[in-house]
């Protein structure tokens, strides 16, 4: 059995210009999901750090759960006691953080990061996850961080990666050399390799969306969703729905099995609810070096030039032949 901190080491001997500083960031966020972990474990504890709200509200006007809070906390210390990387970005801060003791003013890489994904499911027992994604920085080494920084399409990522707290806790990630998956021994209190080189079939027979949001979808949805659910032996429809409601779960059975998720735009909300920088584009990397796709409805997301932090976008990720399907539909029916 080779432990993610092993994996790290070995693959990093494959690379002899390689100076370590990727698997130590890496390092960190290992250690940090452990801490998490933990309080994720006791979730429907009431305490100082779990279960229920925080009172707070983030930038894009949500209610912040206690372990939205926490999940945040652990990974930015986590980060930036490492040394690795002189800035971050997440869902839970209003604009990025620049470190900037020198060693961190030095440092090349930033990171993105959703600290809790699927945080409605928290306080019932349902599974949630942390999404990270991270790339080379573009200002100089010893300057401040800007903006453009962390403004970078996601064909620019270095690594991405997430971890889901489900039955088990498994932290799965690409360096751009594949997808692989580590399941979590508690007994050992190590993050051991169950899942190397996973590959997502091109056609799958699950999809995933929020069919209560349907009468606001784009016609090209609803095409898409009368497909899913038509009668065809050949085919194996109708497709089977599932939704968790976690979007790192949801993508992380889709992966396994085949599947797709969807998270249209819908007439109120244009751009949909999920975030380009910190839930999407780390995402797609996975799912494109698996060998599935990750889409607007039109557009390959890795490719979409990010304007702002927070922004959102429509999102279909998962088989090939699946997103495929959805996006001729998507411009099939573009003009009703
Ligand atoms: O409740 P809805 O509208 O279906 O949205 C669920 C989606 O929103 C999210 O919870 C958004 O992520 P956060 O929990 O990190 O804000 C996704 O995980 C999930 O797929
Ligand atoms: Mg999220
Ligand atoms: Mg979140």
């Amino acid at each position: 059995m080779i432990t993610l901190g092993e994996y790290i080491i070995k693959n990093q001997a494959e690379y002899p210009s390689a100076s370590g500083e990727l698997s130590s960031l890496l390092s960190s966020i290992r250690r940090a999901a452990k801490v998490v972990n933990r309080e994720i474990n006791r979730a429907g504890l009431v305490t100082d750090i779990i279960g229920g709200s925080a009172g707070s509200d983030n930038i894009q006007g949500e209610a912040q759960q206690k372990l939205d809070v926490f999940a945040n906390d652990v990974f930015k210390a986590a980060l930036e006691a490492r040394g690795e990387v002189c800035g971050i970005a997440s869902e839970e801060e209003d604009y990025f953080v620049g470190f900037d003791d020198e060693r961190q003013c030095n440092a090349k890489y930033i990171v993105l990061m959703d600290p809790l994904d699927g945080s409605s499911n928290i306080d019932v027992n349902v599974s949630v996850g942390t999404i990270f994604s991270i790339y080379r920085r573009v200002s100089e080494p010893g300057q401040p961080v800007t903006i453009d920084d962390f403004l970078q399409p996601g064909v620019n990522q270095i690594a991405a990666g997430y971890v889901v707290y489900g039955s088990s806790t498994m932290l799965v990630y690409t360096t751009g050399n594949g997808v692989h998956g580590f399941t979590y021994d508690p007994t050992l209190g190590s993050f051991c390799l169950s899942h190397e080189n996973i590959r997502i079939p091109e056609q799958g027979h699950i999809y995933s969306i929020n069919e209560g949001n349907y009468i606001r979808f784009p016609e090209g949805v609803k095409q898409y969703l009368k497909f899913c659910q038509e009668k065809d032996d050949a085919t194996r429809r109708p497709y089977t729905s599932r939704y968790i409601g976690s979007l790192v779960s949801d993508f992380h059975r889709n992966m396994l099995k085949g599947g797709i998720y969807i998270y249209p735009s819908g007439t109120n909300s244009p751009n949909g609810k999920l975030r380009l920088l910190y839930e999407c584009n780390p995402l797609a990397f996975m799912a494109e070096q698996a060998g599935g796709k990750a889409t607007d409805g039109f557009r390959r997301i890795m490719e979409i030039k990010p304007t702002e932090l927070h922004q959102r976008t429509p999102y279909f990720i998962g088989s090939c032949n699946m997103v495929d399907k959805a996006g001729e539909m998507m411009i099939e029916h573009s003009a009703e």
